[in-house]
């Protein structure tokens, strides 16, 4: 199993503990995870990208226990294992579009050989030494998908991808992260409430129970 959760549970300082559902994935899975927004989704996400401990219960990727690792540790393996795409764009905006991946490499101790096919393949290889604030959107946000994959992860994270698209570049983009998972033999976890996304990934999963 490449994900295994167990009881999670989590509570923010002033909020009430809520428990998140069991997330088991194998190698070259896609899972999808919807549920309205603030049902947890993002938090489930968090925790199972190593970003967030739970208050109790474990996560596993390839038999690792995610918590019990920590500090520089932690950030070595989410750095090589786990891809993250977050809701909100994370890329560094003083930096340029290779030097973003090359960021990334850097954390995960990996040599970046994976750089210019992802770019080339994503479309931005043009845009290689242009500063990310300069790029459109849709740009900024593939340079974000190209970051995720540069060290190879086994696990790709996807917060919210397609929310702020309309239905062409929505269905692009989860073709996109579709692809690269397969091309690259890695495992996807898409989190969304975007209903348009459910006709893609047929595993699913819901969160919070309320529909
Ligand atoms: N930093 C925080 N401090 C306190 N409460 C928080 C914090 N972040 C999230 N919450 C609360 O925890 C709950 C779950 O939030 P989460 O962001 O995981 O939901 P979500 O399903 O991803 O929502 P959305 O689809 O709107 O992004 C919500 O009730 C939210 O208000």
């Amino acid at each position: 199993m490449l994900v295994e959760t167990n009881q999670l549970s989590f509570s923010y300082v002033e909020g009430k503990p809520f428990q998140l559902p069991e997330v088991q994935l194998r190698e070259r899975e896609q899972l999808l995870i919807l549920g309205q927004s603030g049902s947890g989704k993002t938090t489930l996400l968090h925790i199972i990208g190593g970003l967030l401990a739970p208050k109790a219960g474990s996560v596993h990727i390839s038999g690792q226990s995610l918590y019990a690792l920590k500090g520089a540790a932690l950030d070595k393996f989410r750095g090589q294992h786990i891809g993250i795409i977050f809701q909100k764009p994370h890329i560094l905006a003083p930096l340029t579009v290779m030097e973003n991946l090359q960021m990334a490499n850097f954390f995960g101790k990996r040599d970046g050989k994976r750089n210019e096919t992802l770019l080339k393949d994503l479309d931005i290889w043009h845009k290689r030494d242009q500063k990310v604030t300069t790029l459109s959107e849709g740009e900024a946000q593939r340079v974000s998908i190209a970051r995720a994959l540069a060290n190879s992860p086994q696990l790709i994270l996807a917060d919210e991808p397609t929310a702020s698209l309309d239905d062409a570049n929505a269905a692009r983009v989860i073709a996109l992260l579709q692809e690269q998972a397969e091309k690259h033999h890695a495992a996807l976890i898409v989190v969304t409430h975007d209903q348009r996304v459910k006709q893609h990934i047929s595993t699913q999963l819901e969160v919070g129970g309320t529909r």
